[in-house]
């Protein structure tokens, strides 16, 4: 089938070349010129595990192409898909100005049906007001189809070829069955295409985000109790995790939930709930404890250092806001470099893949390593930021040898406390107790 994917961020990316890898013939489009130049040279603007190999071999085979030009790419596409920017306007609600511009762009240039789909994360109504800018524009027939994603950055490849289940939210019979051919590789039995109307379909994307991030902040929470009543939270982890009505997974605790999508969807629900008059109380409890969940780490450092961290120098493992992926988008470790530098402290950083995006951000107001030990040296203490597999396993005795003193403290809980305490470390992590 010939698909059009109107812009390539992550899901974009991810969906244009897992389309095409199927046999579909895709051209992608995106605004951004040097970036449509980089891509038609084989260069994959992104870090995702796997994808390159897919991207690079669908391109030799004709079967993924990249333009600037919005006409070239939906001409003889019978989809197209919006993987278009949601970010959060000035009030918290998704600004909706991409998806609604890029429809009226659609509009003018359609000259047979067409089917519409929005794979951004857009708020309930938006199929509606997506139909009306067209309408506004066009006589032509078109179908607009809600089909969110669910992709996870660092395993986007596989949750889009193996979907748990794929959501299509459209009343239009012709619509339905194209989406039905599309998504037919993907699908196994046990994981459905989920057919219903447009609205179920924008509010399950959202209720499944705001889902997800009440677990991680449910567990914050429970772990700041445990480091008050002498609890262990990993032990709680497992002993509610092996509850299939809970489930295993989502249950992590650490130093905030961060990343492109949940902090701005748990967000946009709660703004969307407020224009209906629905204070949704859970999600403001979520997003208050996830704020402080951020600070958790830099505040059992100031604590440890007695208030004082004027002149101390940190080293962070870790800057991306999870493993596997180069972004930093609302990434914890932006929150405590900020806190560490407004106190006085210097940052020395390493990362895999994100420490590229990171200067581009704030520059040299920190210092980069080249590896996870030379950033070490003379440091105060270590702080392990992101759960990165190269931190999982670290040479002990080199961090004992560099550090100026032997103080970790671990956003992630990497390590066995027994283990800790048998290298003489003073280590801190979450939801546990401290060994020293
Ligand atoms: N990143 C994720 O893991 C993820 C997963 C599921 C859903 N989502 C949702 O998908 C949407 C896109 O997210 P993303 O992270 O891929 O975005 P992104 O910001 O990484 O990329 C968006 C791309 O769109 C391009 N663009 C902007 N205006 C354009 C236009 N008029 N025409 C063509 N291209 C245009 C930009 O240049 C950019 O390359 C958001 O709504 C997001 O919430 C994201
Ligand atoms: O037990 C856990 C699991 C995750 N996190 C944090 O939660 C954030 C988000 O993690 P994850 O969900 O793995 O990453 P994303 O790539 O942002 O994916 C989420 O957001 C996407 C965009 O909407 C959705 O498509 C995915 O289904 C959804 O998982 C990160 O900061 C993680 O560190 C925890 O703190 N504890």
């Amino acid at each position: 089938m010939k698909i059009a994917v109107v812009g390539t961020g992550y899901v974009g990316l991810v969906t244009g070349t897992c389309l095409a890898e199927t046999g579909n013939h895709v051209i992608c489009v995106d605004i951004n010129v040097k970036k449509v130049e980089a891509m038609r040279n084989g260069e994959l603007p992104i870090y995702e595990p796997g994808l390159e190999l897919l991207f690079n071999r669908n391109i030799k085979q004709e079967r993924l192409s990249f333009t600037s030009n919005l006409a070239e790419a939906i001409e003889e596409a019978k989809i197209i898909f919006l993987a278009l920017p949601t970010p959060p306007g000035a009030d918290g609600a998704a600004d909706l100005s991409y998806v609604l511009g890029a429809g009226k762009d659609i509009a003018l240039l359609l000259k047979e049906y067409k089917v519409i789909v929005t794979k951004s994360t857009v708020p309930v109504g938006t199929a509606d007001k997506l139909t009306a800018v067209l309408k506004a524009h066009t006589d032509v027939e078109f179908a607009v189809v809600s089909n969110p994603e669910f992709l996870r950055e660092g395993v986007a490849v596989d949750d889009f070829m193996k979907p748990d289940r794929v959501v299509v939210g459209t009343r239009d019979e012709r619509a339905q069955k194209l989406m039905a051919e599309l998504y037919g590789p993907y699908v196994r039995q046990g994981n459905p295409i989920i057919f219903m109307d447009e609205r179920s379909s924008e509010l399950t994307k959202y209720a499944a985000n705001s889902f997800l991030a009440t677990k991680i902040s449910f567990m914050n929470e429970i772990a700041n109790l445990c480091e008050l009543v002498g609890a262990d939270v990993d032990m709680v982890r497992r002993g509610i995790g092996s509850d299939e009505r809970i489930g295993k997974r989502f249950l992590f605790s650490g130093i905030g939930y961060g990343g492109s999508c949940f902090p701005k969807d748990v967000q946009a629900l709660a703004k969307a709930s407020e224009e209906y008059n629905y204070d949704f109380k859970i999600l403001n409890a979520v997003m208050d404890v996830n704020t402080i969940q951020k600070k958790v780490l830099v505040e059992k450092v100031k604590q440890y250092f007695k208030g004082d961290i004027k002149g101390k120098k940190f080293a962070l493992w870790g800057l991306a806001f999870k493993p596997e992926t180069d972004d930093i988008r609302e990434a914890p470790a932006l929150y405590i470099i900020d806190e560490l530098l407004k106190e006085g402290a210097t940052v020395a950083a390493f990362d895999p893949e994100g420490m590229n995006n990171v200067k581009a951000l704030i520059g040299d107001t920190i210092t980069y390593g080249s590896n996870q030990y030379d950033i070490l040296e003379s440091a105060d203490a270590l702080l392990i930021v992101t759960e990165w597999s190269v931190f999982r396993t670290p040479d002990l005795d080199e961090v004992e040898r560099l550090l100026k003193n032997k103080v970790i403290f671990d956003g992630r809980n990497l390590y066995d406390l027994q283990k800790m305490i048998d290298c003489g470390f003073y280590y801190n992590s979450i939801g546990r107790k401290i060994v020293s």
